[in-house]
């Protein structure tokens, strides 16, 4: 709906038209070139004045439309522009006037009807927009693992392999970076990472390395290497806000990437448990880093060498989690408050994130190659072969 200072001065005191952003002096208002037919010419004032009561139950339609709206309300009701311009200062007020002094000599009758065709053309629009499709329809297609949406300014990336506690295999590596990809060049403004079911993710599906190619176990370690790399590079270099929405346990490089996200919201429920020396691995994610720097490197050690596995109480204390809900209302109370964050301009959120991050990104990735580079070794250790055969044989769990 119209703001109500707006739908007020949709029936007369349209000289103080509120425009909530600030509106550049040079604002341009397009010529409007509605469509004028035979029938278009024979608005009447009926035609008029439901059009105006109309008006007051759209969506808000943004400034530019507001200008128009403006313009042609002034334009109808008291034909050309009569008022002197206002100062250069005044912008809001010297936006309306432009508006209106943009549209010249127009008859009064052809800016009613106009008025009454724009009306229209943003009722059909707003109905349509006002039916919310099921999330199935919503999905954006070509991912396997993941179902991504796009909706209310937020696209969303939802890990999808719940009966696999959303593990993650080579390709749910490669289908997120392409979805980051892509979400650093959609129009949302916010971008959030989250799991279906009751896990965050499982961390690495340990299968992953069991696909040994005809090159052999080296080279397995090494593309295993460069994938590891370019998946954390994509995190360090996303350019808007990133959050990540911890339904459930998260494990191994699903907790470390955390550090590289600009909040992260915990259910309750939510574990955080990083078994690197269990598995006979060493920390990645920039976590050997970005752990330190968060936590303090004590309690860091603790998690990233011991393996020591945190509550999401735990996690907040140490700063790695931003907050923490109950799980019962986790969904309902993070939603709302995302969808709130994802009406801030967005360009101000992207430069603030920038501001933030950039200084760190070269290091970040420095430290990312360094540690890529020592898990390439550690892959081909008797320790890691033997803890990840004992997960796949079932002899070890967590
Ligand atoms: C390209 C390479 C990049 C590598 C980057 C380096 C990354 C490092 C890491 O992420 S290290 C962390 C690796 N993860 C783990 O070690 C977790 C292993 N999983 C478990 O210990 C348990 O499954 C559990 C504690 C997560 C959950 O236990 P439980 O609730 O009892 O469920 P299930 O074990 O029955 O699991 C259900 C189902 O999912 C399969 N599964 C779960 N996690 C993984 C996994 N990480 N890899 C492969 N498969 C996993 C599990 O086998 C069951 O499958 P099944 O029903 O038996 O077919």
């Amino acid at each position: 709906m119209f703001k109500e200072k707006y739908s007020i001065l949709v029936c007369n005191s349209w000289e103080q038209l509120e425009i909530s952003v600030p509106v550049c002096s040079s604002l341009q208002v397009p010529a409007l070139q509605l469509h004028m037919s035979k029938t278009a010419m024979r608005a009447s004032q009926k035609d008029f004045e439901s059009a105006l009561s109309q008006v007051k139950r759209l969506k808000d339609p943004g400034n530019e439309v507001k200008l128009k709206l403006y313009a042609l309300y002034k334009q109808a009701t008291e034909g050309p522009c009569n008022t002197p311009k206002p100062g250069v200062f005044d912008l809001i007020n010297k936006a309306k006037w432009d508006a209106w002094n943009a549209l010249g000599s127009l008859p009064k009758e052809t800016a009613r009807q106009n008025y009454v065709d724009l009306v229209s053309g943003l009722s059909s629009s707003s109905d349509s927009s006002s039916q919310v499709k099921p999330e199935a329809d919503r999905k954006q297609p070509g991912y396997e693992t993941l179902v991504v949406t796009s909706e209310d300014s937020i696209t969303k990336i939802m890990m999808n392999r719940p009966a696999k506690k959303n593990a993650i295999t080579i390709q749910m590596y490669n289908e997120i970076m392409l979805a980051l990809k892509a979400a650093s060049k959609d129009d949302s403004a916010i971008t959030v990472l989250t799991g279906n079911g009751d896990y965050y993710s499982s961390g690495n599906d340990l299968s992953n390395f069991t696909d040994i190619p005809p090159e052999g176990i080296e080279e397995k370690a090494k593309s295993s290497a460069i994938l590891l790399r370019d998946f954390v590079d994509c995190f360090i270099d996303f350019p808007k806000p990133l959050i990540a929405v911890v339904n459930g346990p998260a494990v191994g490089i699903s907790v470390t990437i955390l550090g590289l996200f600009d909040t992260v919201y915990a259910s309750s429920r939510a574990t955080f448990h990083t078994p690197f020396s269990h598995l006979g691995q060493s920390p990645e994610g920039c976590s050997s880093y970005t752990f330190p720097k968060i936590m303090g490197p004590a309690k860091a050690a603790e998690m990233l060498i011991f393996g020591k596995k945190l509550t999401a109480a735990e996690a907040c204390a140490q700063g790695l989690v931003t907050e923490v809900f109950p799980d019962s209302t986790f969904q309902k109370e993070v939603w709302t408050r995302l969808k709130a964050y994802s009406k801030l301009p967005p360009n101000a959120m992207r430069i603030s994130k920038q501001v933030i991050r950039n200084r760190e990104k070269e290091k970040l990735r420095a430290i990312n190659a360094e540690e890529s580079r020592a898990l390439q070794e550690r892959w081909l250790s008797d320790e890691c072969t033997n803890a990840v055969m004992n997960f796949l044989t079932r002899k070890a769990k967590l």
